[in-house]
């Protein structure tokens, strides 16, 4: 039997005007249309665009049924933020419409539904109440709440004292505790520190496994991957794109990616004395040639022209988060090896690539060893190689425990230059 979607969102605008004062106006009109329909007869509908007035989400549609989760990816100003302020009802769409069958709990603009003059414990009761829930229904959820803060003693200290990591520890804990049907989470999360972020991502997918359903903001590839099965790319308020996270990802890094390149021409490739090494290529592969799997055998392969023989020569490889923030890995070759004049490749086994399925960016250098001095890199100066991991069901949950830690040990078999 199938059961009807938790949310459904059907052909969602909401506009935005740049001038305060004339929103203000419009405001105004509006509620006046609201009120009498009928009435203004040459106002117009919520369709329509006045002056000075822009569309922060236009024709937003998707559902998302029980134990789903949907990651929001875009750039900033895409319509995030708009976007669950809407399914939360803090601001009403101009056009559309929002169906959600359950409580929500949500985690959006840091502070909002805290009371500042009350200690984080009395906000616990308050929120309970504004959600409908009685004082005895709240009170065994407390303790597990306040465990789950990590605040100690500062939970009855006034919740305008508390840090910007504390707010966001206090309000993911409430919002997440009260028993929701559907989790809205934007990347205020990532206030918090290391520790408490994972926390959140593994209460994240225990909510899930146990029926509940998340949409996430954010822009970190590793909470998106370890927490959403699907993502919704938003540009310009519109949506670009809708798939699988991973897809949702790789779509909007492409496309950054695209722009990056189309930016920084790749360095001249030519060989001369004043580049006696010229790397071609970096690819990560399975031994047949096929994408790289989780958890699968692969091999880096690195090929490089190299003008005369060079002696005492070691490479590295580096994989970057899919956005170019972050190095998850790297791994170096100091055993000495000979370059031939002419083409060389340079292969690295990874028995299991820990990483989860997705995109990432590599990076490499080849170097003389003794000097350290670089030889050929890729990926610094000009655009970096681009890694798309497929899923492999079986290793994916094994893998997601090292790369929520971000930071990934490598096991290499180095081969010499062919
Ligand atoms: N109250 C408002 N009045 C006017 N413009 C607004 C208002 N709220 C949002 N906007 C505009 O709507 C657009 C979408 O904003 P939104 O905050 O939803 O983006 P976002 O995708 O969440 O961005 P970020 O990644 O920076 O958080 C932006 O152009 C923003 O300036």
């Amino acid at each position: 039997m199938q059961t009807a979607p938790i949310l459904s969102v059907d052909q969602l605008a909401k506009k935005f005007s740049t001038s305060f004062r004339r929103s203000l106006w419009y405001g105004v009109k509006d509620i006046a249309r609201d009120l009498n329909p009928s009435g203004l007869r040459h106002s117009q509908t919520g369709n329509d665009l006045r002056k000075t007035e822009f569309w922060g989400l236009q024709d937003v549609s998707f559902s998302l049924n029980r134990g789903e989760s949907l990651a929001i990816i875009g750039d900033n100003g895409a319509g995030k933020s708009t976007l669950l302020k809407v399914l939360n009802g803090l601001i009403k769409p101009d056009v559309g419409q929002v169906r959600i069958q359950g409580r929500v709990g949500a985690l959006i603009e840091l502070g909002v539904g805290l009371d500042p003059v009350l200690s984080g414990r009395e906000n616990i009761f308050v929120r309970a109440a504004l959600l409908g829930m009685s004082r005895r229904q709240v009170a065994p959820l407390v303790d597990q709440i306040i465990d789950f803060t990590g605040l100690g003693e500062a939970i009855h200290m006034p919740v305008q004292f508390y840090s910007s990591g504390m707010t966001a520890r206090l309000a993911y804990a409430v919002a997440a505790h009260l028993n929701p049907d559907l989790l809205l989470v934007d990347e205020v999360m990532a206030v918090g520190d290391l520790d408490f972020q994972r926390k959140c991502i593994r209460h994240m997918q225990q909510y899930l496994a146990e029926g509940g359903s998340i949409i996430l903001v954010s822009h970190v590839p590793y909470h998106i991957q370890a927490v959403c099965g699907r993502g919704l790319l938003l540009e310009k308020g519109r949506v670009l794109f809708a798939g699988t996270a991973t897809e949702t990802l790789d779509r909007y890094f492409t496309r950054q990616h695209e722009s990056v390149t189309s930016l920084v021409e790749r360095s001249s490739t030519r060989l001369g004395p004043d580049r006696p090494v010229v790397i071609g290529s970096l690819t990560v592969k399975t031994a047949q040639g096929t994408a790289a799997k989780s958890g699968g055998d692969v091999c880096v392969t690195l090929t490089c022209e190299s003008l005369t023989s060079v002696d005492n020569v070691g490479w590295s490889f580096f994989i970057w988060t899919n956005d170019g923030a972050t190095c998850i890995t790297s791994a170096i070759n100091e055993v000495p090896l000979t370059l031939k004049a002419g083409r060389n490749e340079l292969v690295c086994r990874l028995p299991r690539l820990p990483l989860m399925a997705g995109g990432y960016q590599l990076k490499a250098a080849v170097f003389e060893i003794g000097s350290m001095q670089v030889l050929a890199h890729l990926g610094w100066e000009d655009a970096p190689e681009r890694l798309l991991v497929e899923e492999d069901q079986v290793s994916t949950m094994k893998n997601m425990q090292a790369t929520v830690q971000q930071l990934i040990t490598l096991d290499v078999e180095w081969t010499f230059a062919r």
